[in-house]
């Protein structure tokens, strides 16, 4: 059984919040950090894989809120880093909207439609009273009339909020609105590699082993006063003054970790009045491209009486040229389906559509990866989804600490939720905290120090020769004392 000496500070995580709060420990001079991370990887849902020659993201794939007043720190490190990345503006799949006759909307009307919807849908989601949404979206008799355009056009807005992160759009506009899609070899997590290189690694690349472990799936936190102790399903035990907890929202909602005391009520509570959003990208290649390319046609939409029903498309040559990969996004109930399906009914599912949309005549994919973030354990979702006016006391509650244990990650970002500069700027503020924190104690344990040498002096009413000696045999430097920076009276003196 491992037995690793207490710790200062454990981190529960390797994703972008843990990574960033663990660096601004190091940072701070607390090199007496531990990760414990539960799969065997850094980088949580920052993830790429290789499917056909190139490097594909399973997870975050866009730097979102770049070109604003305020730089986003993640774009400054991936421009510092040299991340190569490609401008990326799905708004103009508005354009490019399929029905099942593999019909494009003429743009005129789809653009006049998503318009229209845009703006009945926030005013919906804002609870004003809109007629023509309620009667377009609460229709019963999908059977038995087609939608119409704008109808279509509502589900794809609803389907798109859902997508990106139902966020208040004036929190927004700080680090600006223009999304860079990643185009790296290396992928994303090159920058979480690179910004944990000089605490996790040695110059030969290999893990500190003490300060970071993978594998270590942490079940159980019994917490007190004066620290925690960490329990890891192998049954490995740590202790800490102080854990970060950087599990996803999804995970909090599980019964993955259990904490001893409970968390109080008001703390889980808010953890269940946050609603979780799954995001699956579909990637699929084919032997040669079939659908159109060229300015403004790298998204597409299919328009289906099923809301989310492969609904959003885009082709990766932008990104790779020659490719030949489409990626498809699904949401929620359609990517909690496909997890639980094969991935060939997943494939013949979306032949299906894209030959609904591009005709008969196309190539079958020869390949098709579907990640699986709501099947997997440690995540359990893919980002947080609060509503659209969200209530801020959620989220507080959310991030408040519990005792000695401090919540971090995505889901604790009051401007960023959902987002990796949502989960870095957590970690830097959480690992800040418990940075005050240590130095609080620190300052404490000075203090009760001080008075247990004071103890005795006070008890005697000494000369001040008689202190000075007396201080001596405590082995203090006298010096200290003398100069008053421990308070000791005057009179004493
Ligand atoms: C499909 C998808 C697409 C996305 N697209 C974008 C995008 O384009 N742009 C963008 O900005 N953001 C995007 N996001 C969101 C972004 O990826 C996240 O907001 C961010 O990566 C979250 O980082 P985190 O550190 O909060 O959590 P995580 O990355 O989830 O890190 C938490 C870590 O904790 C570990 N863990 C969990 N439970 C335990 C346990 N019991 N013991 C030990 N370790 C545990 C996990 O394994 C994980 O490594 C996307 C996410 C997904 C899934």
């Amino acid at each position: 059984m491992e037995s690793s000496p207490r710790s200062a500070v454990i981190i529960i995580g390797a994703g972008v919040s843990g990574l960033s709060a663990a660096k601004v420990l190091a940072e701070n001079g607390i090199g007496d950090l531990l990760i414990l991370e539960a799969s065997d990887r850094i980088g949580g849902r920052i993830r790429k894989e290789k499917f056909g020659d190139v490097s594909v993201e399973l997870g975050a794939g866009w730097i979102a809120g770049v070109g604003g007043k305020e730089p986003n720190p993640v774009w400054e490190i991936a421009a510092k880093l040299g991340l190569r990345t490609c401008f990326s503006d799905y708004s103009n799949a508005r354009f490019n909207i399929y029905d099942r006759s593999g019909k494009i909307f003429p743009s005129g009307i789809a653009a006049d439609s998503y318009k229209k919807a845009v703006d009945s849908a926030i005013q919906k989601l804002k609870g004003v009273e809109s007629n023509s949404v309620e009667e377009a979206t609460n229709r019963t008799d999908l059977s038995l009339t087609p939608k119409t355009p704008i109808e279509l056009a509502i589900d794809f807005i609803l389907h798109d909020f859902e997508m990106a992160e139902v966020e208040p759009i004036s929190t927004y506009v700080d680090f600006g609105e223009r999304e860079f899609l990643v185009a790296d070899e290396r992928g994303y997590e090159y920058l979480l590699y690179k910004m944990a290189e000089e605490f996790l690694f040695t110059s030969e690349g290999k893990i500190l082993d003490n300060r970071l472990k993978l594998n270590k799936v942490v079940r159980g936190l019994q917490h007190s006063r004066n620290g925690v102790t960490v329990k890891t399903e192998d049954g490995c035990v740590y202790e800490a003054d102080y854990v970060i907890l950087s599990a996803s929202i999804g995970v909090l909602q599980s019964d993955l970790i259990s904490f001893r005391p409970p968390l109080p009520r008001w703390k889980t509570e808010a953890i269940e009045k946050c609603d979780v959003m799954v995001y699956t990208k579909i990637f699929l290649k084919f032997p040669y491209k079939f659908w159109p390319c060229g300015p403004g046609k790298e998204f597409f939409i299919y328009a289906h009486e099923r809301r989310g029903y492969y609904t959003f498309w885009q082709h990766m040559e932008n990104a790779y040229p020659g490719s030949n990969i489409l990626v498809v996004t699904l949401t929620n109930d359609e990517s909690k389906r496909v997890e639980s399906q094969s991935d060939e009914e997943t494939l013949k599912e979306a032949m299906v559509v894209l030959r609904d949309m591009f005709g008969p005549e196309i190539p079958d994919a020869t390949d098709i990866l579907v990640p699986r973030w709501w099947n997997n354990r440690f995540q359990r979702c893919s980002y947080s989804n609060y509503p659209m006016i969200s209530n801020n006391q959620v989220i507080s509650d959310i991030k408040a600490p519990v005792g000695r244990i401090f919540f971090t990650g995505e889901h604790t970002s009051e401007r960023f939720n959902g987002y990796v500069h949502g989960g870095h700027l957590a970690g830097i503020d959480t690992g800040k905290t418990v940075v005050e924190e240590i130095r609080k104690d620190e300052r404490q344990n000075d203090t009760q120090n001080q008075s247990f040498l004071l103890e005795p002096l006070l008890a005697l009413t000494l000369t001040q020769a008689d202190a000075v000696s007396s201080l001596h045999k405590c082995d203090v430097p006298t010096q200290l004392y003398l100069s008053g920076k421990l308070g000791i009276p005057e009179a004493i003196l």
